[in-house]
C-alpha cells in the first residue's frame, strides 16, 4: 500500500489510434507519434526512464527502465476530457453528452437570450482563437458575448474583459448552467472563454472557467472522502468533476504552474490520499491550435520538471502518469482524436521494467487506487496494483 497517490494527467498525449477510431474519423492518429515524426525525436529521458518507449511510436533508448507503462483504452463514447475523467475515476461515459454540429438551436439560443438579458454573435462550430478575430470587431460594438461549440459537448461563451467584465462572463455562464443547458441540451460543460488585447492580436487569459455537468454516479474521489482518505485536486481537476469528491482544489495557470504545486503540496500538506492533476496546455495550447513544435517543447519542458519531482518521491509515494484522450497536432481539424492513452507508474519502489500490457479501459486507475487505499473494487476496470510489486 502506498500513502499517496500522485496522479498526472496530460491531457490529450495520445499514444495511437484506438481500436474503434475509425468510427470517429481518427484511424491512423498517433499524437506522440506523429509529434516525433514531424519535429524530431522529443528528449524526454524521464518519461522514458518509467517506460514510455516502449508504448509510444517514439525513439527507444533501450536504456534500463525502473517503472511500469501500459496502454488503455476508452469505454467511454465520447472522446472528450470529461468522458475520459470521470472515467478514470470509475465513471465511463456510454451515455453520451448531446452535440450540436450546426450550432444551437434557435429555441436554445432565445432562452440564453431571456435567462442572461444579452444577445449573442456567433453560434456555431468553431475554433476558438480564429471566431474571436473574427467575431471581435463586432463583439467590441454590440457588446453581444460569442457563442460557439466544437465536436465536443460544450457551450463555449467568448468575451474581452474590457467589453464583458470577468465576474459578469462568469454569471452568464452560470445562468447557462442552471437555467439554460437543461434537459436534451445538458452538455457535458459551459466554458467562459475570456480575451484581452487589440483586434487582429487578441490573446485568450487563463481567467477560462468550466463549469462541468453533476456526475450521475458516484466517483473513486468521494469513495475516498467517506473513508476519510484526503483528496487534493491541482488544476482544472475540481472544475471537471463539478467539485465533487475533493477536499481541496488548487486551479493553476499553465503546466509549470501545476509541476510546482504538487512538490510544493508535497512537502506542505499532503501527507496522505490522492492527488489528480490536470496539465491542460498540451491540449490547449498545442493540440487544438494544430502546433506541433510547441507541442514537443511542451512535453520536453514538461519532462524536466519530472526530472525534479521523481527525485522527491520516497517509497510510500505512487505517482500515475496518464491522459485522457488525444488530440494529434498533425491531423485534420481542430478536435481531439480517439486514442488510446499511456498509464506509466513510477516508485522508488518499484523494480521495473514492469509491462502492465494493453488495458480495455482508463477505470483501471480507479480501480487500482481503491486496492491501494483497501476499499472495495467496483468492477468497472481492473487494478493493476498487484503487478507493481512483482
Ligand atoms: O478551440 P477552442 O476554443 O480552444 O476550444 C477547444 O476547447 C474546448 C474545451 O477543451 C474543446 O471542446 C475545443 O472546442
Ligand atoms: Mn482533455
Ligand atoms: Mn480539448
Amino acid at each position: 500500500m502506498y500513502k499517496r497517490i500522485i496522479l498526472l494527467v496530460m491531457d490529450s498525449v495520445g499514444i495511437g489510434h484506438a481500436a474503434d477510431a475509425a468510427k470517429f474519423g481518427d484511424e491512423g492518429s498517433n499524437t506522440l507519434g506523429h509529434i516525433e515524426s514531424t519535429a524530431g525525436q522529443i528528449h524526454c529521458p524521464n518519461l522514458k526512464s518509467i517506460g514510455l518507449g516502449r508504448i509510444a511510436d517514439i525513439f527507444d533508448t533501450g536504456e534500463s527502465i525502473k517503472g511500469a507503462f501500459g496502454r488503455m483504452a476508452e469505454l467511454s463514447t465520447g472522446k472528450d476530457t470529461t468522458s475520459g475523467h470521470w472515467e478514470m475515476m470509475g465513471h465511463p461515459v456510454t451515455v453520451p453528452f448531446p452535440t450540436f454540429y450546426e450550432g444551437f438551436p434557435k429555441e436554445l439560443m432565445d432562452t440564453f437570450t431571456k435567462e442572461t438579458g444579452y444577445g449573442y454573435l456567433g453560434n456555431e462550430v468553431a475554433s476558438g482563437t480564429e471566431i474571436i478575430e473574427r467575431l471581435g470587431a463586432e463583439h467590441i460594438k454590440t457588446g453581444r458575448p460569442i457563442v460557439y461549440t466544437s465536436a465536443d459537448s460544450v457551450f463555449q461563451i467568448a468575451a474581452h474583459e474590457d467589453v464583458i467584465p470577468i465576474d459578469e462572463l462568469y454569471r452568464i455562464c452560470q445562468i447557462t448552467r442552471d437555467k439554460v443547458c437543461i434537459g436534451d441540451y445538458y452538455v457535458g460543460r459551459i466554458i467562459a472563454r475570456p480575451f484581452v488585447g487589440e483586434l487582429g492580436s487578441f490573446v485568450r487569459t487563463s481567467n477560462r472557467h468550466d463549469y462541468s455537468r453533476m456526475p450521475e454516479k458516484k466517483m473513486v474521489p468521494q469513495e475516498l472522502q467517506d473513508a476519510n482518505i484526503p483528496t487534493v485536486a491541482v488544476g482544472k481537476i475540481g472544475d471537471i468533476y463539478a467539485h465533487v469528491g475533493w477536499d481541496e482544489s488548487y486551479p493553476t495557470k499553465t503546466n509549470s504552474h501545476g509541476m510546482n504545486m504538487v512538490p510544493y503540496l508535497l512537502g506542505s500538506s499532503f501527507e496522505r490520499g490522492l492527488m489528480m492533476v490536470n496539465l491542460v496546455e498540451f491540449d490547449s495550447l498545442y493540440g487544438h491550435r494544430r502546433n506541433v513544435e510547441g507541442y514537443k517543447r511542451a512535453i520536453e519542458d514538461f519532462d524536466y520538471q519530472l526530472g525534479g519531482l521523481l527525485q522527491l518521491l520516497n517509497d510510500d509515494d505512487l505517482l500515475l502518469i496518464t491522459a485522457d484522450h488525444g488530440n494529434d497536432p498533425t491531423w485534420e481539424g481542430t478536435d481531439h482524436t480517439r486514442e488510446l492513452v499511456p498509464i506509466l507508474a513510477y516508485s522508488p519502489r518499484i523494480d521495473g521494467p514492469i509491462d502492465l500490457g494493453d488495458r480495455k479501459s482508463f477505470a483501471d486507475i480507479g480501480e487500482t487506487i481503491l486496492e491501494n487505499f483497501s476499499l472495495k473494487q467496483w468492477g468497472i476496470g481492473t487494478s493493476f496494483l498487484d503487478k507493481l510489486s512483482k
